[in-house]
């Protein structure tokens, strides 16, 4: 008797990063819930943190064709692989990691008896020998960039900004617009370039780097991107006179909850790869409706102890009460000696609270949330407007500089502070948030959340979009 078309197996592999691990592994989750047979891909020192701090047994164990396999990312596990180092990662994949991946797609990923061949790849886009191998191997391979589309086109332009003599920047004025980048010419400033091109030598390796592997996308199938229709429409269009399949099927940490709502399944689904402290939530629970600015800078940024007490004296200072995420490992070493900021905030000790880590949806989504000083990341930028919380950014590295723009200028969603770091700037930009132009930013912020939610439900562009692609894979599936 005809069994009926194999479902079909997709392996999905992403930078080992936090910011990529989150949203790569949101996307495996709602690959699983559709039915299709999914290997992740995390590197060793990821999975172990995984095990460790995030559910994912019990989660995964209830997709029987979902696995994780492992793979080293090439660096000591004393590592730091945060701030500039994190760049490390591009060296310890290139010597480590591509001959052992090259190996398992030659096997079609037949580690398992369980699982069908490998027929569709879907690798992070910022690696690119993901798409050498594949094509020489002749497996389709779909490219996820976990970044904002608008930052993956400033990428994508910077041959232009060469050609047209715009970089490398001369001369020192950063306020400067930049007019080479189609779509942005009438706001996007050099200060707003993401840090990795903003550079005034084109000898600067990370110029290079991410201009190089931005230039291989569309020699990928498609194209995912973790953003939604009415938040980048125009862009997308540039995007797509390069990549016509560019699939938008974000935000998706909201576009998991719908569809497993839709399931009658559970949606907590943490995929951090550090110890949440759940006190904060309790601290939350006892402060009044929209009162709290919650401040975190990702997983990677590190700050110096100057930047530290700047941040310290002008949140005091503002008078709001705040939530703050300080990682130890944030902390640049100085003089051998690692800083804590407590001695400082002992003039807000009633109004402040201090963790490693907070589980950031949730507070995000807390109702005494009413504000979020960012790094900008575009995770943290995607829950903070499907959250419907206005934004002070202060953007550290990468993609971060130039969502800090859009955010600001483009969506009117928060205000931007990049390039300083003065306790009477915090201030200023914390009381303005919460109190000068709090009632215009919220009533922005709520219209664009209101979209976002409705991208990811039944009939939204990113729920279609989200479709099409699982269609498309079967496809892939029935044609291998
Ligand atoms: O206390 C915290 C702080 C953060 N997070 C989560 O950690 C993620 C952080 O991601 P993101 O905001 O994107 O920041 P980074 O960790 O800095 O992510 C890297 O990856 C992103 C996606 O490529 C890029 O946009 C960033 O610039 C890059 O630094 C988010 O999902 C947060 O919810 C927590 O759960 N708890
Ligand atoms: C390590 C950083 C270099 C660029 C990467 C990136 C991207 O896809 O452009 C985003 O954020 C960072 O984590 C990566």
């Amino acid at each position: 008797m005809d069994q009926g078309p194999v479902s079909p197996h997709v392996l999905i592999f992403p930078f080992p990063a936090q910011g990529h691990v989150n949203s790569m592994l949101k996307l495996a989750e709602l690959l699983s819930v559709a039915g299709l047979h999914v290997t992740f891909l995390n590197s060793e020192y990821n999975q172990h943190r995984l095990l460790l701090h995030a559910d994912i047994q019990t989660r995964f164990s209830r997709y029987p064709g979902f696995r994780f396999q492992t793979i080293s990312d090439g660096l000591t596990t004393d590592h730091p692989r945060t701030g500039e180092r994190v760049m490390d990662l591009f060296e310890g994949l290139k010597a480590t990691a591509k001959p052992i991946f090259r190996e398992l797609v030659i096997s079609r990923g037949q580690g398992s008896d369980t699982l069908p061949p490998v027929n569709c790849i879907i690798a992070d886009g910022i690696m690119s020998f993901t798409i050498d191998i594949a094509n020489e191997v002749g497996i389709p391979i779909i490219s996820f960039r976990t970044i904002s589309a608008c930052s993956f086109w400033a990428y994508f332009s910077a041959l232009k900004l060469i050609e047209s003599g715009e970089l490398p920047l001369k001369g020192n004025d950063m306020d400067q617009l930049v007019t080479s980048i189609p779509g942005m010419e009438g706001f996007l400033r050099k200060r707003d370039l993401p840090s990795l091109i903003r550079v005034s030598n084109l000898d600067d390796e990370r110029l290079l780097l991410v201009t190089k592997e931005t230039q291989q996308t569309p020699r990928a199938y498609a194209l995912i991107l973790n953003t939604f229709e009415d938040l980048e429409g125009p862009i997308l269009g540039q995007i797509r006179n390069h990549c016509p399949k560019t699939y938008t099927i974000g935000p998706l940490h909201a576009h998991l909850e719908t569809r497993l709502a839709s399931e009658s399944t559970t949606s907590q689904s943490s995929n951090s790869l550090r110890q949440e402290d759940r006190s904060c939530i309790a601290w939350l629970n006892r402060q009044p409706s929209k009162s709290v600015i919650y401040v975190s800078f990702g997983s990677v940024t590190v700050i110096t102890r100057k930047q530290l007490i700047e941040f310290c004296y002008g949140l005091v200072n503002s008078g709001s009460r705040f939530l703050w995420v300080i990682r130890t490992d944030s902390l640049a070493e100085e003089d051998g000696e690692r800083q804590t900021p407590a001695e400082l905030l002992e003039g807000a000790k009633e109004r402040s609270y201090i963790v490693e880590w907070a589980p950031q949806e949730e507070v995000l989504a807390h109702p005494a949330v009413g504000g979020f000083l960012t790094h900008s990341g575009w995770n943290s930028t995607l829950e903070s407007i499907c959250a419907g919380v206005p934004m002070i950014c202060w953007p550290y590295f990468a993609d971060q500089q130039i969502n800090s723009r859009f955010v600001s200028h483009v969506w009117k969603l928060g205000s931007d502070m990049k390039d300083t770091c003065d306790r009477l700037i915090v201030e200023k930009m914390v009381r303005d948030l919460m109190e000068e132009r709090r009632d215009e930013l919220l009533k922005t912020a709520d219209m664009m959340a209101t979209r976002a939610r409705k991208c990811v439900s039944e009939g939204g562009s990113s729920y279609c979009n989200l479709s099409s692609l699982i269609e498309e894979i079967r496809l892939m599936g029935r044609l291998s």
